[in-house]
């Protein structure tokens, strides 16, 4: 509802109280509802109202804005704010002018006749605009900044707000080239107080902010980093079947809550979104690969509730106030912990509960390192280093004390765990946390399986495109575009991880030919244990597998009611050691894998299955029988290459429920399929994939999304 514009008008400069407390609240109240001043709001605008320059640190969703748009109704004259975005200043703009502030934007995706009128406007005597908005790429015009010294020379310019500061710092994660120019600001327009504010909080991005935009004696005001009313929780897709199924579940179980899902890649926003809309989630995917109608419409959708979950890249989200995010989920490993704070942090910027999800898997863990350590070959002359920005989320997410903690330590914040208070996973389930974590440590030999990575020269899979938005943009050369960089460039990411070596002229083939190349060098470089060692399965994997099985039994009995039939402990020593029988030359993948699939047969198992595998160490009224031949039970997940004629086929059957191959226990002997060494078992994957890439019909676009993420 529009509000009368009276007490804006009839605030003077000369007026003693501009900067007192009770005058601000009163605007604070009239104009936006609220109570009160939040955190250091109050002390940043009685900073800047009275003539002195201020940088400001709160958290995302602190309440910045109101640190600029408060001094704009209480002096006179405009309060230019520079913002990196224009769909942001779109947002902003039209929430001001529904308050009934005059606020406007000058971008040059307006219509001429829009920006006109607001030219003219800003060259009359008496300007009515209070929040003038524009982008650091129309400051660097020759043209704006002589208009800006003309309003200055009549007195008419009252603050100059940096939004989102640390993009002027290359040392953030969202640097902007175009931001380095409004250093010229204080050369320009010396006596204009100046105000940056920015919810980064490395120290380093601090200094470069004050130095770069030549602050004077600053009052520097920092609040704490802690959000306490969002829980962090971070879940393990090693040790779940499916990442889509599983967050599909967690989005139900919370009902119809507004969230933001980001992703890494473009194909896994769509694919996401598709799998979610179809379980009956109102979802959309938004990335900077479809075109900007279709982005605004996603955004406007989002905003209005009309859909219920975007699925993102990181080119979503910067200073978007959506107060009612219930969750933030990040379905891949972010970059830093600066990036996971920014974009967790839009979640419960109205203060209610809400939740950050981070899905970590180990591929994706070594996607991330990959690139950034490409991208940081690339910036070998800068002294930047991503890759120890994103130890800090790794240990993040493979370490088992407090988040909340992790968080703010690494913002270099003290916290004592004890203050969580049970809003993270780690401290309300820690037990489960460790557990889960144990058993991701049997899963690390996949690290250092170089099949499982991403790239593949499939060009159905693979889209130049998609890791655009991944990238800081100061690549960008187009400075003097008066445009947002958000835009799309379709070679960004293969320039971006081959460097200068790939060519402009180099087809999509050859220059994917390259980046495998590249890849194969860098997982050549990192080989650090010798192929026996690693394939060897140890006392503690082995160990580690029995309690898995031994919890997945324990829980299944109880469900089942049969505790006492089965001694628990010998079946799962038994179970285990039938895996480690069969698969241990084979090498550790197989074994887990035989395990994983054994745990998930337990899960399935009805009071029969059991009593009929688990027959030698059944219990009789206490007594152990006598060992019977185990029956055999053999996994079709394993198999499935091995199709060659040794299981009789005519004795064996697939469950349709485990998806497991089960022979029957009446016919004997049975041949056990044979073993595939390690390479053998490679090759013949690479063979089929190959196969199912040339057929372009039955390419990944027809796969289930899970399975495309598996062969990513
Ligand atoms: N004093 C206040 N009392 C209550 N709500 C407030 C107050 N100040 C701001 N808010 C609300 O807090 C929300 C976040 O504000 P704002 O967008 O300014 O945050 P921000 O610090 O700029 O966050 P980001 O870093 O994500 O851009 C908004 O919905 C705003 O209306
Ligand atoms: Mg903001």
């Amino acid at each position: 509802m529009k509000k009368s514009p009276l007490p804006v008008q009839n605030v003077q400069r000369s007026d003693k109280n501009v900067a007192g407390k009770e005058a601000l609240v009163k605007l604070l109240r009239w104009h936006f509802g609220h109570a009160d001043f939040r955190g250091k709001q109050l002390e940043a605008i009685q900073a800047v109202v009275s003539g002195r320059d201020c940088f400001c640190l709160m958290p995302t969703g602190g309440g910045k804005s109101i640190c600029y748009q408060i001094p704009a109704l209480a002096k006179p004259g405009i309060v230019l704010v520079v913002s990196p975005l224009i769909a942001l200043m779109e947002n902003q703009v039209m929430a001001l002018k529904e308050k009934g502030i005059a606020a406007e934007y000058l971008s040059s995706t307006q219509a001429t006749l829009v920006r006109n009128k607001i030219h003219e406007d800003l060259d009359s005597g008496k300007p009515s605009v209070r929040l003038l908005y524009v982008t650091p790429e129309l400051i660097a015009t020759k043209g704006f900044m002589l208009k800006l010294r003309k309003l200055h020379s009549r007195g008419l310019l009252n603050l100059i707000a940096i939004d989102e500061a640390h993009c002027i710092s290359s040392w953030g994660h969202d640097f902007r080239p175009s931001y380095r120019q409004l250093s010229t600001l204080r050369d320009s327009l010396a006596d204009v107080p100046v105000l940056a504010l920015t919810a980064t909080a490395a120290p380093k991005v601090q200094k470069d902010v004050i130095d770069s935009l030549s602050l004077r004696n600053p009052l520097v005001l920092k609040s704490s980093f802690n959000r306490p009313n969002i829980f962090y929780e971070v879940r393990y897709k090693d040790l779940i079947d499916n990442a889509y199924t599983d967050l599909g579940n967690l989005l139900k179980s919370c009902g119809s809550i507004c969230a933001i899902i980001y992703c890494l890649e473009r194909t896994t926003c769509d694919d996401l979104s598709v799998h979610l809309t179809s379980i009956g989630i109102s979802s959309a995917a938004y990335h900077a690969g479809l075109n900007s109608k279709l982005r605004s419409t996603v955004l406007d959708d989002w905003l209005s509730s009309k859909k219920q979950v975007i699925v993102a890249t990181v080119a979503f989200g910067m200073g978007i106030d959506k107060k009612d995010v219930r969750m933030v989920c990040h379905f891949n490993i972010p970059k830093s912990m600066e990036s996971f704070y920014q974009e967790s942090g839009r979640a419960g910027r109205d203060q209610l509960p809400s939740r950050s999800v981070l899905y970590y898997g180990v591929d994706d863990r070594k996607k991330m390192e990959f690139l950034l350590r490409n991208s940081e070959n690339k910036k070998s002359q800068s002294s930047k280093k991503p890759t120890s920005d994103f130890e800090q989320i790794v240990k993040y997410c493979e370490g088992s004390g407090c988040r909340r903690k992790k968080i703010l330590e690494s913002f270099g914040e003290e916290f004592p765990a004890q203050q969580c208070k049970k809003t993270c996973d780690a401290c309300k389930h820690p037990n489960q946390v460790a557990h889960s974590l144990e058993e991701l440590m049997t899963t690390a030999s996949r690290r250092h399986n170089p099949s499982r990575i991403f790239i593949t020269s499939s060009n159905k899979v693979t889209n130049e495109g998609q890791y655009s938005e991944f990238w800081n943009r100061n690549e960008d050369g187009s400075n003097s575009d008066e445009e947002i960089s958000d835009s799309d460039d379709a070679n960004e990411a293969a320039k971006s991880l081959a460097g200068p070596k790939l060519s402009k002229k180099l087809g999509l083939d050859e220059k994917l030919v390259l980046l495998e190349q590249a890849e194969e060098k860098y997982y050549e470089r990192n080989k650090q244990v010798k192929k026996s060692e690693k394939n060897a399965i140890s006392e503690v994997l082995r160990e580690s597998s029995k309690q898995r099985l031994l919890d997945e039994l324990t829980r299944v009995l109880q469900q089942l009611a049969s505790v006492k039939e089965i001694d628990s402990k010998k079946a799962c020593e038994f179970l285990e050691n039938e895996c480690y029988r069969k698969y241990s030359k084979a090498g550790k993948s197989f074994y887990y894998s035989q395990i994983a699939s054994t745990v998930r047969w337990l899960g399935t198992a009805s009071r029969d299955d059991l009593m009929t595998r688990l027959s030698s160490v059944v219990s009789s009224g206490g007594r152990e029988e006598t060992r019977k031949e185990p029956l055999l039970v053999e996994h079709a997940e394993n198999i499935e290459e091995e199709d060659d004629g040794k299981i009789n086929t005519s004795e064996s059957h697939v469950d349709e429920t485990t998806q497991e191959l089960v022979v029957s226990p009446s016919r004997s002997p049975i041949n056990l399929p044979h073993v595939p060494s390690f390479s053998e078992f490679v090759n013949r994957r690479k063979m089929k994939l190959n196969t199912s890439a040339d057929k372009s019909s039955e390419g990944f676009d027809d796969m289930k999304p899970a399975k495309i993420m598996k062969l990513q």
